[in-house]
């Protein structure tokens, strides 16, 4: 598997190559710089012999068609493998979803970012091989952590594109961390990825990047980075900026960060998540209305069950709409702008 891997330098065409698992877990080191373990199907973990500090995880591919994310971190990976770049944190890079990548879908079975925080193990339990994962994703992330000595930065960036145009083309998710101020160092380094929008959630979610917030004090985001589209169709000029911070972070090369401001970047406040209710679930606007577009009070947003669901703000932006989901699941999020964020 080492020479098969060695060979290509293709971590993602390694991955697709065994979409389910490998026969063992393998590890190896290059030059005399860095261990690097190959912990699963889609997991590679770089440890340098002597780090800076931090523990960086860079997820992609949690929804499987989301194919943006998969080449950046690709890329990265090769970087390193070819020594062109070399990692002076430790770096565990994750493809989520292979299986699901293999069919150019989100997923196959159920949504993976619906799984996280113990949620794949409640109701039928491990019934299919997305919930397994997401268990076994935990379980990565969770050795990758705790087996360094307290005190180190984590730090969790879960790549995505988004499935409809945005306003703000990129933009991140800062999950709810109740009692913790929001990082502005991590929120300047997101605008210098080209990420100049931030949504601050209002509650506990099962997303990938809330449960390395909840459980690992990382500072964590679902990254958003565009539009979604299929491999080969994606302009990769436009994640110029993205890929260059990112190999910054992990080779602790100078990222020469803005100070912080307000005025520098979007900021908005999850104002209402917005649940699918019944199965007649219909949007009133178009599938080709973007992210962020903002609508006045009273507007019906959405009908079901014979009501109408309405704006109840002067306005209210949407976000990820959606309504062919199973009932009970996040239909679409409205945001307002964010007001008295505790920044530091
Ligand atoms: O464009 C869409 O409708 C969905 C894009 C996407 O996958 N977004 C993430 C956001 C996760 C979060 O809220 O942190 C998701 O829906 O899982
Ligand atoms: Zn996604």
């Amino acid at each position: 598997m080492l020479q098969t891997l060695m060979e290509s330098k293709d971590f993602l065409a390694f991955t697709l190559d065994n979409p389910n698992n490998i026969s063992e877990a393998f590890s190896f080191a290059i030059s005399d710089h860095t261990n690097v373990h190959v912990w699963d199907t889609g997991v590679i973990v770089f440890e340098p012999k002597i780090d800076l500090g931090k523990d960086v995880v860079l997820s992609s591919a949690v929804h499987g068609n989301e194919t943006a994310p998969i080449e950046i971190c690709n890329r990265l990976i090769k970087e390193l493998l070819d020594e062109k770049i070399v990692a002076k944190q430790r770096t565990m890079f994750l493809i989520g979803n292979p299986a699901a990548i293999h069919n150019g879908t989100r997923f196959v079975e159920e949504n993976m970012n619906r799984l996280f925080n113990g949620a794949h193990s409640k109701g039928q339990g491990l019934i299919n091989k997305e919930r397994i994962r997401a268990k076994n994703l935990e379980q990565y992330v969770d050795r990758f952590y705790t087996s360094q000595t307290d005190g180190r930065h984590r730090i969790h960036h879960d790549l995505h594109t988004a499935i409809r145009a945005s306003k703000h083309e990129k933009f991140a998710i800062y999950p709810y961390r109740p009692g913790r101020a929001y990082s502005a160092e991590q929120m300047m380094f997101l605008g210098a990825c080209g990420v100049d929008t931030i949504l601050f959630h209002h509650e506990p979610t099962t997303t990938f990047s809330y449960f390395s917030s909840e459980n690992y004090q990382a500072d964590a985001f679902t990254v958003e980075l565009g539009k979604v589209r299929p491999f080969g169709q994606n302009d990769m000029t436009r994640f110029i900026a993205t890929h260059e911070m990112l190999s910054r972070l992990i080779s602790a090369k100078p990222l020469e960060l803005d100070s912080f401001s307000e005025e520098k970047l979007n900021l908005y406040q999850v104002c209402r998540v917005i649940n699918k209710s019944y199965e007649d679930f219909e949007f009133t606007f178009a599938n080709d209305v973007e992210n962020f577009r903002s609508f006045p009070k009273g507007f019906v947003l959405a009908k079901e069950g014979g009501s109408e669901i309405k704006v109840e703000h002067e306005q209210e932006a949407i976000v990820f709409p959606i309504s062919n989901i199973p009932v009970g699941q996040r239909a679409v999020l409205t945001l307002i702008p964010a007001v008295n964020i505790n920044v530091q």
